[in-house]
């Protein structure tokens, strides 16, 4: 039985990536980031247990995807790799930032060989520019540009972080302790992404599958006598409303529900519970912004949607065009790729009796294509 176990921190928020996906979700044909790199760890065979640390929004939605042990972040690394280590039993921890992708079999091998050797094993890179530290060129010959993997004593590490002091990395804390730290030749190709343009510096990485998913959606609501009536995000001019928790906008129901299909995220109900006041009378449009964020978040993109609602009444043709151009800005995509239809049901069942609306949505996303960037 292996005396090991691999942290993989994925709880961050790519602040500094300063774009709409978060970079732990870029998409290696349909696998995303974090998904490719604990993957390519757990092949390898070397742990008894692998620990995803993230968001707790993002692990609902990798549990879709793989079935790691995943613990909730915190709001530093050093935050979430404590959590993280408050599950691990084994001997030796490795720790490394799912940021850097491209991690070699050789560079693991490196750092394992040296097991013992130090409280913490690092791998560095040496410096070739000229290295100024405020106004002072300093040897350097003496600096060293420090990744992960990092392997370490478990029990040393626990320890090392029993403080305020939050440092950059796990070698800094156990030398900061007094404890022992040796080091193993780096690898240019574990680098870590920070920046969108170190997207060009990934060779181990494929671009995302240009497959399109789509999604469907579907929604009733019965009308109530009174109340605002708010449909596809358009208020419109009646004297009642629809009976929901919400606004009972049921056309962005709908849409919800085809986006969150599309991105295979579940549904409206599992997001929004119409049980949670949180919701009572909230306004869908702001529901459906919250979809849209994770959606792009996730590292999907909207390629367009197709709205079609069944009423007998209200009359829709005079609201089409706002609904879609109010909808578009939410989805951040042209008006053209919005299409609003309506339908009466020739006077045929609930919908023909005037008891309510029936809305059903399309939905087509593909992933962010960061190749094009990178
Ligand atoms: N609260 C945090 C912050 C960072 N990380 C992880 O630590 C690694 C190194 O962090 P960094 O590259 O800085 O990622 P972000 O914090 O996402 O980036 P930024 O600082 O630009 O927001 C990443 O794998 C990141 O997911 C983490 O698990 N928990
Ligand atoms: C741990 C690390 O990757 C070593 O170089 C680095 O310190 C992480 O820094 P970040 O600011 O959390 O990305």
């Amino acid at each position: 039985m292996s005396d090991l176990t691999l942290i993989l921190l994925s709880a961050g928020s790519s602040s500094r990536f300063d774009t709409t996906v978060k970079k732990q979700w870029l998409r290696i044909q349909h696998k995303p980031l974090w998904q490719f790199v604990a993957d390519k760890f757990e092949k390898s065979g070397l742990f008894c247990k692998i620990i995803l640390v993230a968001s707790q929004d993002d692990i609902a939605f990798m549990k879709n995807y793989a079935d790691y042990d995943f613990v909730q972040g915190g709001n530093s690394r050093q935050a979430s790799l404590k959590n993280a280590l408050l599950h691990v039993k084994s001997e030796y921890v490795l720790v490394s930032d799912i940021a850097r992708a491209c991690i070699s079999e050789e560079l693991l091998q490196r750092i394992l060989a040296k097991k013992g050797n130090a409280d913490c094993i690092v791998p560095y890179l040496h410096v070739t520019d000229t290295i100024v530290y405020e106004n002072t060129t300093i040897d350097r010959q003496k600096v060293k540009r420090i990744q992960t993997p990092q392997l370490s004593r478990t029990k040393i590490l626990k320890n090392a972080l029993q403080t305020s002091t939050e440092f950059t990395d796990e070698s800094s804390a156990i030398v900061s302790y007094g404890a022992t730290r040796a080091f193993v030749e780096g690898d240019e190709n574990a680098y870590k992404i920070t920046f969108i343009q170190d997207l060009n510096k990934l060779p181990c990485l494929s671009g995302p599958s240009s497959d399109i998913l789509s999604g469907n959606g579907f929604d009733v609501h019965a009308f109530d006598d009174k109340g605002d009536m708010y449909l596809g995000g358009v208020k419109i001019d009646t004297e009642y409303g629809f009976k929901a928790h919400s606004d009972g906008d049921v056309a962005l129901h709908s849409l919800i529900d085809a986006l969150l299909g599309a991105a295979g995220m579940g549904d409206i109900g599992m997001l929004f519970p119409d049980n949670d006041v949180a919701y009572k009378g909230i306004d869908s449009k702001e529901l459906l912004q919250r979809v849209v964020a994770k959606i792009y978040n996730y590292g999907f993109e909207i390629i367009n949607v197709d709205i079609t609602i069944a009423a007998q009444k209200p009359r829709i043709g005079a609201y089409k065009n706002k609904m879609r151009q109010t909808i578009a800005e939410i989805l951040q995509i042209d008006k053209a790729r919005v299409n609003v239809k309506a339908t009466t049901t020739e006077k045929l069942g609930f919908i023909g009796r005037e008891e309510g609306v029936g809305v059903i949505a399309n939905a087509n996303l593909k992933y962010f294509n960061w190749k094009m960037i990178g």
